[in-house]
């Protein structure tokens, strides 16, 4: 089975719009893009794009490349104390030279509808989730949506960053799996993968997972996105080869990646109802 993950962002997106409509919100998502980054660019188009369908505000701060830390700072507080918007999103990565970590620590953890400020990942390992990073949120929004069971089943997450790998481990976790996570220092990295009931890749390799990597019937959730060598957007996964062993797989395009957005959309109206509530 390929897992549809355009279909059923499609769907949420759509769900989204009407409670939007009969909500009585205004909500609102600032947006903060650093650099001219071509692939980064088109990442926030894509969800001012999103919002704009489904009847979310969304405004755009661009600041140069050059820009220093503290030039950041000072515009994510300014949205801080904004009242009219609800969510910020800093889009990742910023140029080397910034201060990554205070950056994400500056945005107030109640916008911080990508859910990276230390206070919601801290909330999200002790089994009590705000803000979900939209990635992983999505991910599991796709398992349910699929009903595929994750309790007690084997869990392997390959990448252990703080937006994909290490946030997808607590919410498996949270969700009764047993959960293992492998990075570039795993020893014998084929074997723990080959014992995965639910295989998720976040490593941003493309087509590194190949066919005798699977447990023949697991579940494969890919949320690399790559260049082939012909420059055509790929996965992680050898989706060819894989996908006829397992009995999930999404593709890429059209798996995780919607997903992220639609979740970030969610995260917006949800930070909204909570506001209207202060
Ligand atoms: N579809 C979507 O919505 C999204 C997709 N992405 C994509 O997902 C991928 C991962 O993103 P992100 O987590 O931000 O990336 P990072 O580069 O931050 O993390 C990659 C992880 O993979 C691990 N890794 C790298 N090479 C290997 C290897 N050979 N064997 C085992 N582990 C390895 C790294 O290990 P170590 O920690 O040891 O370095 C690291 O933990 C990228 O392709 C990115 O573009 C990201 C966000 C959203
Ligand atoms: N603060 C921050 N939050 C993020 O959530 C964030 C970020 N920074 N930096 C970059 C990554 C990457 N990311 C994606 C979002 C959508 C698709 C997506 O929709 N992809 C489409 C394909 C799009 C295309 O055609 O290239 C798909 O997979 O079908 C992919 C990747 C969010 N990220």
């Amino acid at each position: 089975m390929i897992i549809n993950g355009k279909e059923i962002s499609e769907k949420r997106l759509a769900a989204l719009k009407e409670e939007i409509k009969t909500s009585g919100l205004n909500p609102c998502l600032a947006t903060v893009i650093v650099g001219e980054d071509p692939a980064s660019q088109m990442y926030v188009r894509m969800k001012h794009k999103a919002c704009e369908q489904v009847g979310i505000k969304s405004t755009g701060v661009v600041l140069p490349e050059n820009s220093t830390t503290k030039e950041i700072l000072a515009e994510v507080e300014k949205l801080n104390s904004d009242n009219l918007i609800h969510g910020i999103l800093v889009q990742l990565p910023l140029p080397k030279h910034v201060d990554t970590e205070a950056v994400i620590e500056a945005v107030s953890p109640e916008k911080d509808v990508d859910g990276f400020h230390p206070y919601n990942t801290g909330r999200l390992f002790s089994g009590m989730p705000e803000f979900v990073p939209c990635t992983p949120g999505g991910i599991m929004t796709l398992l349910k949506e699929y009903k595929i069971e994750t309790s007690g089943k084997k869990a392997v997450v390959v990448g252990r960053s703080v937006d994909v790998g290490r946030p997808m481990a607590a919410l498996l976790i949270n969700a009764d799996a047993t959960v293992t996570v492998c990075h570039s220092r795993t020893k014998n990295l084929e074997d723990e993968m080959k014992a995965a009931d639910i295989l998720i890749s976040a490593i941003g390799k493309a087509k590194f997972v190949t066919a005798e990597m699977v447990k023949s019937g697991a579940v494969v959730i890919d949320v690399g996105i790559n260049q082939d060598e012909n420059k055509r957007l790929c996965g992680d996964v050898d989706f060819e080869s894989v996908k006829d062993k397992v009995s999930a797989i999404t593709p890429v395009p059209g798996g995780v990646g919607p997903m992220t957005i639609a979740t970030l959309m969610e995260n917006t109206l949800k930070s909204a109802k909570m506001h209207a509530k202060l």
